[in-house]
This record gives structure tokens, C-alpha cells and sequence, in this order.
């Protein structure tokens, strides 16, 4: 599998895409970000997001969901242009895409339950005899119907993921994208997270982006990769093809190793160039 150029056309994996970014460009300041990238996340699929930390793989997240805007390009979600909608149709379709987040972010003076119950009760009219049946099942999904008594800081980080993962499966979304859903957790909790996913994109027939670090876990459930670096997409592929890759960069990225095309340094000037800044009147 060979690197992928700025704007070359992308070769869809089986199913036709949910989400289609084509020539995406996003800059923080002077720091470019994105810069034509094109990639398409399918349908029914567990799509993985990778790369070196500070890449942009949040951001991209972020872009999908519609709390920023690209400076060039479109990102299109279920056929629709995230950018060019309105607020009340963009907040229609943040219903159907859930975000989970690292922390979790559970309301910590809400129990379990009512934690689950909430986006019920915020966002729909059903009478209080269907949300609880509701509720119980997204527990029961997840494994804590026993659990639900407790308070978030009853809770062990896996409890806690797996929580909010109730919570944002509440509303029957059609997608939900992971921000490092595996981070800090023992291998175990891992291992019940990586096994929730997969369970869980398959029997509700959701769409699933994961964002992570953890290239074992994340490898051993996606059925696609896109590594991002520098800008763009390096490479992208199924696990077993990527796992062939020449590459040196996919190389390094994938068996961590730490020495490679990779670059260790954040862009900066050159040494000399700061030590003279250093020794100079604008700094002293
Ligand atoms: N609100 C912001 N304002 C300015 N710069 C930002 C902001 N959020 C992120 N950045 C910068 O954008 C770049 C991409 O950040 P992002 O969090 O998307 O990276 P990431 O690939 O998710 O990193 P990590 O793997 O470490 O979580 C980083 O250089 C970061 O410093």
C-alpha cells in the first residue's frame, strides 16, 4: 500500500460512506493542521483514526461533529454539509452522533441510571415508564443494570467508560465517534472495552470512529485505519494490510518504534537560531 497524495481519490472499503471529508484544509493560527485531505469513514464499520499525539485527530473528530469549520473543503455526514447547516438542522444531527469523550464526562451528582436516563428525559417526551425501560436496556447493554444505584465516583474507570457509553447510546444514535476510549484502563478493562465496541457497532447497527493510542487494541477491532501525520493521511487500509505495509513511517507508528521517519521534535526554528534569541535584549 503506497502513501496517499493530497486530493487522490480514496478507495472506499466495502460499505458505501457515512461520512465523506474531501479536501479538508484547517489551520490554528499559522500552524496548518489538515491540508487537502480526503478520507471516508463507511457505514456499519469501526474506522480507526491514528497518529502521532497533537496531529489532529481530535480536531478532525471535532470538525465532523460541527464545533468547527473547515477553512476549505467539505465534510459531508449522511449526505448532508455539516458546515452549511443551519443551527437547528446541525442540532438535529448532533443527536444521532454521539462523542464520547476520555473523561467520560458523567454528571457526578447524577446516579448511573439517572446519568443514562438524562439525554431521555432532555431530549424526548416519552412518559417516565418508557424511559426506564429504556434506560434498563442500555445498562443491561453495557453490562451495569446492577450498577445503577451508584453515584460516578462509586465507579471504577472501566465502570465509568462503560457508563457513559450507556449514556451515549441512549438515543439510538447512528454513529458514535471515541476520543482515546482506552486510555489509563488496565489491560482487562481494555480488553471489555475493545470486546463493547465491536458488540455494540454490530447489534445496533451504528457507524464507529475510534481516536487512539492504543494501536493493539484499536487494530485488533477496526476494520479500517486512517494514519494521519503532518497534515494528511499517511496511509490507510485494513489492519492486516497496514500490518504489511512498507512503509518505514507506518512502520514506526504501528510497532513503536522509536526511531523512524517519524519526527521526535515539534517544528521549531532552528537551535542555533533560539540560543542566539537567547543570549539576545528580547528575551532578557
Ligand atoms: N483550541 C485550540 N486552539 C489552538 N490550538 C489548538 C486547539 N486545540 C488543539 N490545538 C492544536 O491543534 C493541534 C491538533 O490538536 P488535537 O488535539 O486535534 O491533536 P490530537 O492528534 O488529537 O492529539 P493527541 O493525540 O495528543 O490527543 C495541536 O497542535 C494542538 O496544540
Amino acid at each position: 500500500m503506497s502513501a496517499v497524495t493530497h486530493s487522490a481519490a480514496i478507495p472506499i472499503p466495502d460499505a458505501a460512506p457515512l461520512i465523506t471529508v474531501r479536501n479538508l484544509s484547517f489551520r490554528r493560527g499559522s500552524r496548518i493542521i489538515f491540508e487537502n485531505v480526503d478520507l471516508a469513514i463507511p457505514r456499519g464499520k469501526i474506522t480507526a483514526i491514528m497518529g502521532p499525539s497533537g496531529t489532529g485527530k481530535t480536531t478532525l473528530l471535532r470538525l465532523i461533529g460541527g464545533q468547527i469549520r473547515p477553512d476549505a473543503g467539505r465534510i459531508d455526514v449522511d449526505g448532508a454539509c455539516v458546515h452549511e447547516l443551519g443551527r437547528r438542522e446541525l442540532y438535529q444531527l448532533r443527536k444521532r452522533m454521539s462523542m464520547l469523550f476520555q473523561s467520560g464526562a458523567l454528571f457526578t451528582d447524577l446516579s448511573v441510571y439517572d446519568n443514562v436516563a438524562f439525554p431521555l428525559r432532555e431530549h424526548t417526551r416519552l412518559p417516565e415508564s418508557f424511559i426506564r425501560t429504556l434506560t434498563l436496556m442500555k445498562l443491561e447493554a453495557v453490562g451495569l443494570r446492577g450498577a445503577r444505584h451508584l453515584m460516578p465516583s462509586e465507579l471504577s474507570g472501566g465502570m465509568a467508560r462503560r457508563a457513559a457509553l450507556a449514556r451515549a447510546i441512549a438515543l439510538d444514535p447512528m454513529m458514535i465517534m471515541y476520543d482515546e476510549p482506552f486510555s489509563g484502563q488496565d489491560p482487562i478493562t481494555m480488553g471489555v472495552l475493545v470486546k463493547l465496541i465491536r458488540t455494540l457497532n454490530d447489534a445496533l447497527g451504528l457507524t464507529s470512529i475510534i481516536v487512539s493510542h492504543d494501536v493493539k487494541e484499536t487494530a485488533s477491532i477496526a476494520d479500517y485505519i486512517y494514519l494521519i501525520s503532518d497534515g494528511s493521511v499517511v496511509d490507510h487500509g485494513t489492519p492486516q494490510a497496514l500490518e504489511h505495509s512498507r512503509s518505514g513511517w507506518v512502520e514506526q507508528f504501528l510497532h513503536a518504534l522509536p526511531d523512524g521517519p517519524m519526527s521526535f521534535h515539534y517544528p521549531a526554528p532552528t537551535y542555533a537560531h533560539d540560543l542566539a534569541l537567547a543570549e539576545g535584549p528580547a528575551l532578557a
